[in-house]
């Protein structure tokens, strides 16, 4: 594996998980695995979970990491080829990133969507220039259209708590939000939920089909009462339109999970990647009862990223 950008294949992904698990159990066993190894983590956007579980991680393997906050501590980035620098960007992309490629080991990115240029996102345009330019292992902190470290601390998330369950039904359901939200966590889940194996339902009002390349092998179900059914894990997110790209449809509030929506699932967990808006996205109620797992997916992102940096630095 050089880079980790995305689901691969399910023996790589049950290797991850294994690993992972192993870390969770004795996170300092490879303490000296990443000694004299560096790990640039260049943030674009905002993060809490994903800076520091990542820092963390690289720390459990003897690595250094260096924080790179590039939205408020750098220069301003210019991303098109053959640009006229002569207003408010000072360094272009491929400058920055091949720069950084000397400077580091591993290059870790956070890179969001625009949500108004939809083919520069759908090509996932900044990780790549990064990838094109950098000649380094890149490894994906999310991108435009995807997170795949998130997933991975789901899936690991979902083997611990499936106990006796061969072929757990997942659901991923749209939940409402007041702002514009990229399509990469909802993305990722559901190409990593197919990849590994599971059972997926996405269930989402009319108008907010995902982008078909991640939802292949999934069951579409509009009606999200049906959707809930007999469900052992359920994955809340937000999203904005994917086909009249990056717009809100809607914001009906009774797509919320409350315990009201769950008497045809009543044994099923509740998963969400956070930050999470309490009370739009996700009811108190749920969040701070037994069913809900978000801290427990919070807690693996270390071990998911732990085992992501050991593979790449063997
Ligand atoms: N990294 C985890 C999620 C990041 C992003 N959330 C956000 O932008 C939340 C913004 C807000 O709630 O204002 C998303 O859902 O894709
Ligand atoms: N879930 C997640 O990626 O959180 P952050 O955006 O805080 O890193």
């Amino acid at each position: 594996m050089k880079h980790f950008t995305q689901f691969e294949n399910i023996s790589l992904a049950e290797q991850l998980i294994e690993q992972a698990l192993q870390y969770k159990i004795d996170s300092r066993k490879h303490i000296s695995k990443g000694l004299g190894k560096r790990v640039g983590c260049i943030f674009l956007n905002p993060s809490l979970r994903t800076r520091a579980s990542t820092q963390i991680a690289a720390l459990n393997l003897g690595m250094e990491p260096i924080i790179i906050n590039m939205d408020k501590e750098g220069w301003a980035l210019e991303m098109q080829e053959g640009a006229v620098m002569n207003k408010t960007t000072v360094e272009h992309i491929k400058d920055a990133a091949a720069v950084l490629g000397t400077y580091f080991d591993v290059l870790a990115i956070r890179a969001f969507p625009t949500l108004t240029n939809k083919d520069e996102d759908i090509e996932d345009f900044v990780l790549n220039q990064f990838k094109k330019y950098a000649n380094v292992p890149i490894i994906s902190l999310e991108s435009a259209i995807r997170h795949p470290l998130q997933s991975l601390a789901d899936m690991i998330t979902i083997q611990e708590n499936s106990k006796a369950i061969k072929k757990p039904k997942v659901v991923l359901t749209w939940a409402p939000h007041i702002k514009a939200i990229p399509h990469a966590v909802a993305n990722s889940f559901a190409e990593w939920a197919v990849g590994c194996g599971h059972d997926l339902t996405i269930t989402h009002p009319e108008g907010y089909d995902l982008d078909p390349q991640f939802t292949q092998g999934a069951v579409i179900e509009l009606d999200q009462k049906k959707a809930l059914k007999n469900a052992d894990f359920v994955y809340v997110k937000n999203w904005s339109a994917f086909n009249d790209y990056g717009k809100i449809h809607s914001t009906d509030s009774s797509w919320m999970l409350t315990e009201s929506h769950f008497e045809n699932a009543p044994e099923a967990k509740v998963m969400h990647c956070l930050p999470v808006r309490r009370n739009v996205e996700l009811s108190d109620e749920i969040l701070d009862g037994p069913r809900s797992l978000v801290q427990k997916q919070a807690e693996n992102r270390i071990f998911a990223a732990q085992a992501v940096l050991s593979k790449i630095i063997i």
